[in-house]
């Protein structure tokens, strides 16, 4: 009887689940909690591309490729309702919670030159590199969000999904309203936002009808900066501050007051006259 040594065979597993990455979950705010790329219950994030500059823009060089990125159906800029903060974007028609922006475009640096960068994470949640929208040619519209003096007129939330840094609405955004995300607490010590008045005392938005607010299990809200802010957790890359709070309150319908309604006539004449003063 002649002995035969068994083939070498690789072996192979045909069970093999892979483990997702932290850098693909989301927060489903109606959920109040992490899901896995998209809410099974809730749905996806509604996602609201930029619009595509064309090739030899209609506007003077002094506008921005920037500004022609903005996704002109739902969104428009103009001066903002922070005083001294600039231009801002406005909401061109009411958008529903649970819309997504971005992601936010910039110079890829590892420096933090500017108000306009963000911080990326890698996956094992250590700074990786900074997105820098400073140069308004190499950046897109998301450049003009301002950052919100409290939570009560923040209406977007930062986080960090596949190596990028994205916005979404967390309340009902009515038409002709300001566009307003936190930078996180550094940024805002900067420019003087008192982050002991940022939130809303608590059982604020239960008085709305919002359920009772969960323990924060995370942290999740990115934070625009620097090198000194070490993501405390993170989930998905999502840099994770002491805001959490706000996430749960967004429960609450947004308490702004529409801005004066800009005919869609005079927004592009508007546009120039910005950058004009801008400029000037
Ligand atoms: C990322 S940019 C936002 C777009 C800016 N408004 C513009 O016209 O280019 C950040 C800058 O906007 C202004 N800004 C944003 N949020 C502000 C706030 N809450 N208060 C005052 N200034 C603000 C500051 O000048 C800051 O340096």
């Amino acid at each position: 009887m002649s002995r035969r040594t068994l083939r070498q065979k690789p072996r192979i597993s045909y069970y093999e689940p892979e483990e997702p990455s932290l850098d693909e979950y989301i927060f489903c705010d109606e959920c109040a909690d992490f899901v896995y790329e998209y809410c099974a219950i809730h749905g996806p994030l509604l996602v609201i591309p930029d619009d595509k500059p064309p090739a030899v823009s209609p506007f003077p060089a002094y506008v921005p490729r920037a500004a022609l990125t903005i996704p002109h159906v739902f969104l428009h800029l103009a001066p903002s309702i922070i005083p001294g903060a600039g231009i801002g974007v406005f909401s061109t028609l009411t958008l529903p919670r649970g819309v997504r922006f971005g992601p936010y475009c910039g110079v890829r640096t590892q420096q933090v030159d500017s108000m306009y960068c963000w911080q990326i994470y890698s996956r094992s949640h250590k700074p990786s590199h900074v997105v820098d929208a400073a140069d308004g040619d190499k950046s897109n519209w998301m450049r003009y969000v301002n950052c919100a003096r409290n939570w009560r007129e923040q209406n977007l939330l930062a986080y960090q999904y596949q190596g990028q840094l994205y916005y979404r609405t967390i309340k009902i955004i009515p038409r002709f309203t300001e566009l307003l995300v936190f930078y996180g607490s550094e940024f805002a010590n900067a420019l003087h936002i008192d982050l002991g008045k940022y939130n809303a005392p608590p059982g604020y938005a239960q008085k709305f009808g919002a359920p009772a607010a969960k323990k924060p299990k995370l942290d999740l809200q990115q934070t625009k900066i620097g090198h000194s802010l070490s993501p405390k957790h993170t989930n998905n890359g999502q840099t994770h501050s002491k805001d959490t709070e706000n996430n749960k309150k967004s429960k609450i319908i947004s308490v702004n007051k529409p801005e004066k309604p800009i005919s869609s006539k005079n927004l592009i004449k508007k546009k120039s006259n910005i950058f004009q003063k801008k400029n000037s």
